[in-house]
C-alpha cells in the first residue's frame, strides 16, 4: 500500500523539498501545514509525519504522534533538555527518528568522531567545533554541532553535560580549559550547512569536515527515514538506525 505521509513546515525551505521526495519515493503526500495548519487532521490522515519546522512545534507534534499512534520523523532543531523529554516520552508510544543532521555524510562523521575521540586523550586533544550556516538560521550551535560534540563526550565515556560546552569566547577569557569541546558558529549568506570537528595537540591537528551544497540531501534521508519507521516497534531512532552504521 502506497505510504501517506503528511509534511510539518510545507511552506518552509525544507518543506518544498520534503513535498518533491514524497512524490520522488512514490509515496502519497497525505498533507502539509504550516504554523496556522490543522496539525491533529494532519496526523489523523497521515501514516508518518516529517517535521521540519522549529523546536515548540516540533514538542507539540511529538505529543500528537503519541496521541494518534503515528510514526514521526523530527529534523526540527533547537529542543530544549524539556523539549526533548516531551520527544522520548512520545517515543514510547511511536517510532520516533530524531535526527539533528540526515545527510548520510554526517551520519558517518559522527560515527568517527566517537570513535577519534575515543583513541585521542582529551589532556592532549582539544576538540572544536565550527559551523555555519545561511543568515535564516535561528538557533546556535546547530544541532549537528551538538550531536558531533555528543559523539565526541561518548567517545570520551561521559555524556556532552558532563565533557562541557565552550562557546561564545570573548575578551579576556584566560586559557582554554582541559576537557571542554569548544563551539563556534557563524551565519552569513546562504550556506546550506558546513561543520568542521577539530583536534588540536601540540604538534599536530586533524580536522575533518563535511559540506553539505543542497539541503535535498536532508530532504531524501528525511523520507528514507520515513519508509524505515512504519516498520518498526515504538522507540526512539536516529539516522545511524536508518542507514545501518554503528
Ligand atoms: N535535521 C536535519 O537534517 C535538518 C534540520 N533542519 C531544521 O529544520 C527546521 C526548519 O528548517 P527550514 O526549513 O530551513 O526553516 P523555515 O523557516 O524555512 O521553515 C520552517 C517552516 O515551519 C513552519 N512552522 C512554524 N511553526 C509551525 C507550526 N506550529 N506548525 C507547522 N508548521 C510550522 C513555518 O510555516 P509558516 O510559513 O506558516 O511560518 C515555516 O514554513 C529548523 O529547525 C532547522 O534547523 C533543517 C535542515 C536539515
Ligand atoms: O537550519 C539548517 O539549515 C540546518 N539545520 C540542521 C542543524 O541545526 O544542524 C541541519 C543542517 O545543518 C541544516
Amino acid at each position: 500500500m502506497t505510504l501517506r505521509i503528511g509534511i510539518a513546515g510545507i511552506s518552509g525551505r525544507m518543506g518544498k523539498l520534503l513535498a518533491e521526495e514524497v512524490a520522488a519515493a512514490g509515496a502519497e503526500l497525505a498533507g502539509g501545514i504550516g504554523r496556522l495548519g490543522d496539525a491533529a487532521g494532519l496526523f489523523a490522515g497521515s501514516d508518518v509525519v516529517i517535521d521540519f519546522t522549529n523546536a515548540a512545534a516540533a514538542e507539540a507534534h511529538a505529543t500528537l504522534a503519541a496521541r494518534h499512534g503515528k510514526a514521526l520523523i523530527l529534523g526540527s532543531s533547537g529542543l530544549s533538555a524539556a523539549q526533548e523529554a516531551a520527544v522520548e516520552r512520545a517515543a514510547r508510544q511511536v517510532p520516533v527518528v530524531y535526527a539533528a543532521n540526515f545527510a548520510p555524510g554526517v551520519n558517518l562523521l559522527f560515527a568517527l568522531a566517537e570513535r577519534m575521540a575515543a583513541a585521542l586523550p582529551p589532556e592532549q586533544y582539544d576538540a572544536e567545533i565550527v559551523e555555519m550556516h545561511h543568515r535564516q538560521k535561528v538557533d546556535a550551535p546547530s544541532g549537528t554541532a551538538i550531536g558531533l560534540g555528543r559523539a565526541v563526550a561518548r567517545g570520551r565515556s561521559k555524556t556532552l553535560e558532563e565533557v562541557g560546552m565552550e562557546s561564545g569566547r570573548d575578551g579576556h577569557t584566560g586559557p582554554r580549559a582541559t576537557g571542554p569541546i569548544g563551539f563556534a558558529a557563524l551565519r552569513g549568506g546562504q550556506v546550506v550547512g558546513e561543520h568542521t570537528l577539530l583536534f588540536a595537540a601540540g604538534s599536530e591537528h586533524i580536522a575533518l569536515t563535511h559540506r553539505a551544497f543542497d539541503r535535498r540531501v536532508y530532504a531524501t534521508g528525511a523520507v528514507r527515514a520515513a519508509h524505515w519507521a512504519v516498520r518498526q516497534p515504538p522507540g526512539l531512532y536516529d539516522m545511524k538506525h536508518v542507514l545501518g552504521i554503528g
